[in-house]
């Protein structure tokens, strides 16, 4: 059997990057706003750091206005309510987006609730939750969606067309990737099922998928022998690991040299759904300006 067809995450971001750009730019040159997200990071977590420095960057490449709010790690749950509420009030911020994860000492589901719902361009806010929550199949997303999730699902829809009838197994069930991943597919006529750390004999359900999308946190957990033939595998995981040089590298939950030769179409880590993640971000921030302004909506 050939060798599975690579989903490149990176191509397909830097398309969906460009579209956005320009749906920005036509919605500033017909009088439209020109769209603002907020990113606001508590504490130095190096990688968080990193994802938010590109967020901003990336904002600005696209024609928006990028206000990045950095705040201490010892920053109070009071303080980071403070700065949300701010951002909520403010008519120039359209999107604002709290890194994750944030640190022990406050409750994130106290912040995420405290946004208002349509400038959650993280689509994490309960009314989001419940609106991809009880979508009909097919309907049209014209709401905050989470951008992972929503990566995904635009990397399959453009890997296979139709995903009508496909059985979707979701190895994790969590709120950021498993479940809003578990509806989009749903909305797209899927059959699925989501996995956890409890399931019975992982494996053989592994083995009914035409769809394995893989969010655990485990290096390398999925094996090649778990993999049905020609399936299409979405790898979620980015793990970084020691290399024998002392530097570190990404792996990915799937073992990718096995699924290569099982699979159809398997994502790569790096390169698969990361940077999907923030190219989404942008179409989400587009996405709720053009709502604020009352226009249509239209995907780009
Ligand atoms: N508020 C949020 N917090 C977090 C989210 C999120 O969607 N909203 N997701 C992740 C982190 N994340 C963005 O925030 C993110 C993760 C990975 C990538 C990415 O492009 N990964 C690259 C590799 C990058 C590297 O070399 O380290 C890839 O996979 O190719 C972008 C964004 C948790 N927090």
């Amino acid at each position: 059997m050939a060798d599975a067809k690579l989903i490149d995450g990176k191509a397909f971001a830097g398309g969906l990057r460009q579209r956005v750009g320009a749906g920005v730019a036509d919605l500033i040159a017909k009088g439209g706003p020109k769209p603002g997200l907020a990113t606001v990071l508590v504490g130095a977590d190096p990688a968080s750091q990193v994802y938010v420095r590109s967020k901003g960057k990336l904002a600005v490449e696209l024609g928006m206005a990028s206000f990045d709010h950095q705040l201490p790690e010892n920053t109070t749950e009071a303080e980071l309510l403070a700065v949300v509420a701010q951002l909520n009030a403010d008519p120039t911020v359209n999107g604002i987006l709290v890194q994750l994860p944030l640190p022990r000492h406050i409750d994130t589901a106290k912040v995420l609730i405290a946004i208002d719902p349509a400038k959650d361009v993280d689509g994490f806010h309960p009314v989001n939750v419940g609106r991809l929550g009880s979508i009909a199949p097919g309907a049209p997303l014209d709401f905050p969606v989470p951008c992972t999730p929503l990566g995904v699902s635009m990397l399959l829809q453009d890997a296979l067309g139709s995903l009508s009838g496909l059985n979707a197994v979701i190895v994790g069930r969590s709120n950021l990737v498993g479940r809003p991943v578990a509806q989009l597919l749903l909305r797209a006529d899927c059959t699925v099922t989501i996995t956890h750390s409890r399931t019975r004999d992982l494996p053989a359900v592994c083995r009914q998928a035409d769809i394995l999308v893989v969010a655990i946190g485990k290096t390398e957990f999925v094996k090649g022998g778990w993999i049905k033939p020609g399936a299409a595998v979405v790898d979620v995981g980015i793990n970084r690991i020691p290399t024998p040089e002392g530097k570190s590298r990404l792996v990915g939950d799937v073992a990718f040299a096995e699924a290569q030769k099982v699979a159809g179409y398997v994502t790569p880590v790096p390169g698969g759904v990361g940077p999907m993640t923030v190219a989404c971000l942008m179409y989400n921030t587009l996405q709720a300006t053009r709502r604020v302004a009352g226009l249509p909506f239209v995907a780009v």
